[in-house]
């Protein structure tokens, strides 16, 4: 096959950040994709729903003329949100999930929850709202083993919380491992998970191929090779609840090749390009634009995209670098192919 044509995908899981950040960045994504999943941690983080209702409104500010993008907005959940603020949030019209962030567990997540218990109300007010919760799955305990910590977060913390609140809905962000994709397949129909293109495409090995690669690192980290398979198998077997969100988390190039380097890969330049590769290479294009464009639409009760994409067979270079408001950002496959380039985007 040398071109492929699909309906427009959406980016259920992607960082945006602010400012000139934000503006050297949201073209790459709005190129690709109808819509997105904006997520709330910022400095300082997206809050209430007059913050998320700003932020939407610098990013729209911020869009080339002529492209059609729509941000969907979120909230980033702390111990003090109120469920005031989820019926505030429902009503906006402009807010599609609350991001559930353990406190340090990953990136601008010092502010999140430091004890679930104390948001359980407000939980409650998210299953009345069908406000959903996505969640950064991973367990903050420096005593359990990084490549351990979404295994365990399942275990104490989703399995339990779903169990309590059966009727709320769950996106468990960015899965790395095969338990988290066994738990999504056998838990109920408001349980579902989001597949980055990184976590598709290599395995930890990338960490160390040669040296240390810092633009390899992003939580939750890249796991064995086993585990991969499993993410791939769940990607490309049609079943609804998986579905593509790329986690494309910009950091300045000083920031990641640093004694303490910040986790976050960037793949929006290339995103949908990825994800194609990673499927022809399981053998299963054919099940791309179910993935990209309509699990994730119809989990989060949004219609589905009506125009189209098309992606042809071809070898480009990713650039060295990217310009990234002054600073330099490194991308995904920096100074290598990606053997999939969008043709016709029809923006
Ligand atoms: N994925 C990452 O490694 N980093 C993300 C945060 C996140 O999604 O956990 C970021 O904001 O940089
Ligand atoms: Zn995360
Ligand atoms: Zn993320």
């Amino acid at each position: 096959m040398n071109t492929f044509t699909l309906t427009r995908p959406d980016d259920f899981h992607l960082h945006l950040r602010d400012g000139e950040h934000m503006r050297a960045v949201l073209a790459d994504t709005a190129r690709r994709f109808a819509r997105a999943i904006v997520m709330p941690n910022l400095k300082p983080p997206v809050i209430t729903t007059e913050m998320a209702v700003a932020y939407r409104g610098r990013l729209l500010a911020a869009l080339p003329q002529g492209v059609r993008f729509e941000p969907l907005m979120t909230l980033y959940l702390t111990d003090n949100t109120s469920p005031s603020e989820i019926i505030e949030a429902k009503r906006s019209g402009v807010i599609y999930g609350i991001k559930y962030y353990p406190a340090g567990a990953t990136t601008n997540s010092a502010a999140g929850v430091t004890d679930i218990a104390r948001c359980h109300e407000t939980l409650e007010a998210m299953e009345q709202a069908e406000m959903p919760m996505l969640v950064h799955g991973e367990v903050t305990d420096p005593e359990v083993d990084v490549f351990d910590r979404e295994k365990v977060f399942l275990e104490r913390m989703l399995i339990p919380l779903t169990q309590r609140f059966p009727r709320l809905r769950v996106v468990f962000e960015h899965i790395t491992t095969r338990e988290a994709v066994e738990f999504v397949i056998n838990a109920p129909k408001t349980v579902a998970a989001t597949i980055t293109a990184h976590h598709l495409l290599i395995s930890r090995n990338a960490l160390f191929q040669g040296g240390i690669r810092p633009h390899h690192y992003c939580l939750p980290i890249l796991k064995r090779e086993t585990h991969r398979q499993k993410l791939i198998e769940a990607a490309t077997s049609g079943n609804p609840k998986f579905f593509l969100g790329t986690d494309s988390a910009p950091h300045a190039q000083f920031a990641k090749e640093n004694a303490c380097g910040c986790a976050g890969i960037y793949t929006a330049h290339a995103a949908i390009e990825l994800y194609a590769e990673a499927f022809e290479q399981a053998g299963a294009l054919e099940k791309l634009e179910a993935f990209a464009s309509f699990h994730g639409a119809d989990f989060y009760q949004l219609p589905r995209n009506q125009d189209k994409i098309t992606l042809k067979k071809e070898n480009w270079r990713v650039p060295a670098q990217l310009e990234f408001g002054g600073e330099s950002l490194i991308p995904f496959r920096a100074g290598e192919n990606v053997t999939w380039a969008l043709d016709k985007t029809g923006n």
